[in-house]
């Protein structure tokens, strides 16, 4: 029997360079983005906020590395979001779960880091330091096996991703070949019939863009009421909307319950980038919430939770189609065929050509080419990236 290396040492960073570092933290970008442009979000309601995101400190984490080292000198490494506040947690409490540990026990170390921290954790910024650890683990193993993380979930179920594209210019993405463009909604409830007004505009201008078949989706970012949320539903369904997406508070599962009964027939409830674990999913599932669930697989436990709530959707009839996540969703969604496609955030500041999602932290980042991407694009050991060395980090805590 082969012996297994030993976890050695667990280590937590932050990107040196603050504002403007994207990477996986990737609402941290440079003036006149997209990603910032009067995007309606709940905290629309204060004016002082409404035209920017950045203004209430959507990337005041940043980014969370994390690395683990075994004892033959092999490191996996993983990117997520959390930054100083979960270098701490993985430092000073996860850490002790993995030392001196056999990495391939995936299975006991998340249980005792999410266990460990149930008193304080469960969701949020825990879940994406918890996530960070599970994710490198599994870099690790994979770099230990010398076999890419979706062999390891069980081997591809088709040849090639396909990919949608989330950005302000679906018309472009069209002709970059992409099945679909998801829009942020730009006005919420606080700007009122003019806003609602200026949101079926677009969407109507979109659709005379990209012709009949392609796929356009609203994002709306937990901005909603269901009221609202109803009414731009039923509007946008003249002019084909396929799926509206988080649309009310992560936490209103009977709103979303009651959602899902309003909208019209076909067009499709989407949520749960802001959700965690199995539990939280499961609460979505049950209670009918919605058709497709949207876990980001950095925030929502790492791909050892997204197995478990993969097979709960798996069971309940909904697809799987993770939130953003790069390298970390597709090794996941080439293995599920609950999975048919994945997301593709648009990182160009104009949403007018494909860049690497992650960028500048990771380096080899596979991207799509005319919407798709083979399978042979991810047959490397574990997630197949390396960290940037160019990149500056700075450890905060250590233990
Ligand atoms: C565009 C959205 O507001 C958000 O920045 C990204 C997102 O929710 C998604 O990709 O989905
Ligand atoms: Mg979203």
């Amino acid at each position: 029997m082969k012996i297994s290396p030993k976890i050695k040492q667990v280590r937590a960073y932050v990107i040196k360079g603050g504002e403007g570092g994207g990477g996986a933290d990737y609402h941290d970008q440079g003036e006149g983005h997209w990603i910032d442009n009067h995007i309606a979000t709940s905290m629309g309601r204060y004016p002082e906020y409404r035209q920017s995101r950045k203004s209430f400190g959507i990337n005041v984490l940043g980014t969370l590395v994390v690395e683990i080292e075994a004892d033959d000198g092999t490191v996996g490494f993983a990117v997520t979001t959390g930054g100083e506040p979960a270098c701490y947690m993985v430092e000073k409490h996860f850490a002790r779960f993995l030392e001196g540990r056999n990495p391939f026990e995936y299975e006991r170390i998340w249980d005792q880091m999410y266990f460990g921290s149930q008193y304080y954790g469960r969701k949020g910024i825990v879940v994406n330091a918890i996530s960070g650890v599970d994710l490198a683990l599994w870099d690790l193993m994979g770099k230990l096996r010398q076999e890419p993380v979706y062999h390891m979930l069980g081997g591809a179920v088709r040849d090639e991703l396909q990919f949608y594209a989330t950005g302000a210019r679906p018309d472009l993405a069209k002709e970059m070949g992409f099945i679909g463009g998801k829009l942020p909604l730009y006005h919420g409830p606080i700007e009122g019939d003019e806003g609602l007004k200026k949101n079926i505009e677009l969407i109507a201008d979109m659709r005379s863009r990209v012709g009949e078949d392609f796929w356009l989706m609203y994002d709306c970012w937990m901005a909603l009421d269901v009221n609202y949320a109803t009414k731009l539903a039923h509007k946008c369904h003249e002019y084909g909307l396929k799926w509206i997406e988080e649309a009310i508070n992560p936490d209103d599962y009977w709103g979303y319950q009651q959602l899902k009964k309003n909208v019209p027939a076909g067009m499709l409830v989407t949520t749960g980038e802001h959700e965690s674990t199995r539990w939280g999913f499961k609460m979505l599932l049950e209670m009918g919430c919605c058709d497709i669930i949207q876990p980001d697989v950095g925030w929502c436990g790492g791909v050892t939770e997204l197995l478990k709530i993969s097979a709960l959707a798996d069971a309940h009839g909904a697809l799987v189609v993770p939130h953003g996540s790069s390298v970390y969703s597709y090794h996941f969604v080439i293995t599920r065929h609950n999975s048919p496609f994945a997301e593709f955030l648009m990182m160009a500041p104009k949403a007018d050509h494909v860049a690497p999602m992650f960028h500048p932290q990771l380096l080899n980042e596979p991207i799509p080419e005319k919407g798709r991407l083979k399978v042979t694009a991810l047959d490397k050991p574990g997630f197949g990236v390396d960290l940037n060395p160019e990149v500056k980090l700075y450890r905060p805590y250590e233990h």
